[in-house]
């Protein structure tokens, strides 16, 4: 179980993150949503140590996390695998090698630079890329792939991290419908398969409420709702995203609008 208490960051004078506490059980699929700007990422990388808090605490399965240095910060952030928007994958390597990345914190540094991968290892690779239908594409050079390619070898680097938690911050913000839906179902088959956690950054309620079993809505660093996609009505949604009636949302379908807002949503 991840705990986030009372968790800050502050930029000079701007509160990107502003007194989070929340509770992320194993196993869930979590969707976080809001404007840009509310705090979405900064959160996540909160998380993983990318960022360090200005105050506040994260603790995992009991352990605190977050002043871990050294090798305990490096093995707590193989235990939670990020996924970005632009996928950060080395270009001009090739799709098994990239995966095989994902190995480096299981690999001694002399084996990972002479690229001596054990054969666990390669079929772990190789197992993760045939997950997501990525297989065929092994042996070819990773800048050669489509958007949507990319981010599923990225998403199979993950797993062979064998992480506990996966950060995907906006991970289809850059692809079309198709690769969009072919990269929210390699996470959910992560969420269902391996029982991994997933904290997701989306712009697109619709997806939020299609894949997520939990959404958080961040406003100004804070968090404002905090229910199950049933709960994201269409006034709530026009509260998180600040918008006035009869303005346009992208969320089009929304069946049970009510104009009470929900428990979940935090006046
Ligand atoms: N390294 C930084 N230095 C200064 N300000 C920052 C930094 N990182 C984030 N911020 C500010 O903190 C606030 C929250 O940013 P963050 O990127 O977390 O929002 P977000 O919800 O993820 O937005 P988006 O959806 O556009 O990615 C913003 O005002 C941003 O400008």
């Amino acid at each position: 179980m991840l705990v986030i208490e009372d968790l800050s960051r502050r930029f000079g004078q701007k509160t990107a993150v502003d007194r989070v506490s929340l509770t992320i059980e194993r196993g869930s699929f979590v969707g976080v949503i809001g404007r840009s700007g509310a705090g979405k990422s900064t959160l996540l990388r909160l998380v993983n140590r990318l960022v360090d808090p200005s105050a506040g605490r994260i603790v995992y399965d009991g352990v605190d996390v977050t002043h871990l240095r050294g090798k305990s910060l490096r093995d707590w952030r193989a235990r939670c695998a990020m996924i970005f928007q632009q996928f950060n994958l080395v270009g001009r390597l090739d799709v098994m090698t990239n995966v095989l990345m994902g190995r480096l914190s299981e690999t001694s540094g002399q084996r990972s630079l002479l690229k001596l991968w054990s054969a666990q290892d390669k079929a772990m690779a190789l197992s993760a890329l045939e997950q997501f239908d990525m297989a065929g594409f092994a042996a070819q050079r990773t800048e050669q792939l489509s958007g949507g390619q990319q981010q599923r070898v990225a998403i199979a680097r993950a797993l062979v991290q064998q992480p506990d938690i996966i950060l995907a911050d906006e991970p289809i913000a850059s692809l079309d419908p198709r690769n969009t839906r072919l990269v929210m179902d390699a996470l959910a088959k992560i969420n269902r398969d391996y029982g991994i956690t997933v904290l997701c950054n989306l712009h697109s309620l619709d997806l939020a409420r299609a894949y997520c079993d939990r959404l958080v809505g961040m406003s100004s660093g804070q968090v404002v709702f905090d229910g199950g996609p049933l709960d994201l009505t269409e006034d709530v949604s026009r509260r998180l995203y600040g918008l006035e009636a009869g303005d346009v949302l992208e969320i089009d379908h929304i069946e049970n609008s009510r104009s009470s807002l929900p428990a979940a949503f935090a006046a």
